[in-house]
């Protein structure tokens, strides 16, 4: 798994996000490198939307104030091919086209050559979460607990700065959910990065273990 050598907090200073005149929500908190900050927050009331602002690539529907910064760099003054923002989301989003291993080769940083080296890490990561095997396999044919186990890992090996989980177990059954919660949790908090966590569940806040945010409701913050 690659190392990221200089872990960072993540801060979201006074964030505000605004759709047409109304007020979605107001976040102030910094993140130190393995913890984990849950949002919670009824639906529509921009846990999303932060998250997008979080990675540097908020949709222009929505204003926003205050900053994120990486360390003490504005993330707007970071270089796109420098932020490394690792991202889950509800659906593990695997690529078609391109095989399980491919998928993982795929987020592998450029600095990384070799393809044997790269196939080498790719085989790794699958070992570590029970995929022995898989490579050469289509996405399409793993279950949906294993398509979670592979967005995670294709995540991990791109070396983020920092995490960001928007609602990455909700697709899955309780005890599968339960089960992926504790390998992501360990997981995340292991790579060493600050996490963002947005949930509407109480035990996905509860297995993360970190501080817990709640934001407005759909009438505004
Ligand atoms: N591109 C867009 N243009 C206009 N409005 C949008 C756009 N995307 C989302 N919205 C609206 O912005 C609000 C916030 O959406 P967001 O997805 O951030 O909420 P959320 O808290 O993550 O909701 P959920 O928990 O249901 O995923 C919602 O009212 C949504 O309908």
């Amino acid at each position: 798994m690659q190392a990221v050598d200089d872990p960072m907090p993540l801060t979201l200073a006074d964030v505000t996000i605004r759709l047409a005149e109304r007020t979605l929500l107001f976040v102030s908190a910094t993140v130190m490198p393995g913890e984990v900050l849950t949002i919670m927050g009824p639906s529509g009331s921009g846990k999303s939307t932060l998250l997008a602002f979080a990675g540097g690539f908020l949709d222009p529907a929505f204003r926003a104030s205050g900053r994120v910064l990486i360390g003490n760099r504005d993330l707007t003054d970071v270089p796109a091919n420098e932020r490394r923002a690792g991202i889950l989301f509800q659906d593990p989003l695997l690529f078609p086209h391109l095989s399980v291993g491919g998928n993982i080769v795929f987020a592998i940083p450029q600095a990384v050559k070799g393809h044997k080296m790269r196939r080498q890490i790719a085989e790794q990561a699958l070992e570590q979460v029970g995929l022995a095997g898989f490579f050469d396999r289509d996405p399409e044919t793993l279950s949906g607990g294993q398509k979670a186990r592979v967005a995670l890992q294709r995540t991990l090996v791109s070396a983020p700065r920092y995490l960001l989980l928007d609602e990455p177990f909700s697709k899955l059954d309780a005890a599968l959910r339960q089960q992926t919660r504790a390998l992501v949790f360990s997981k995340a908090k292991a790579a060493g990065v600050p996490i963002i966590l947005v949930t509407h569940d109480g035990a996905d806040a509860e297995a993360a273990g970190g501080r817990v945010i709640e934001v407005g409701s759909e009438a505004g913050a």
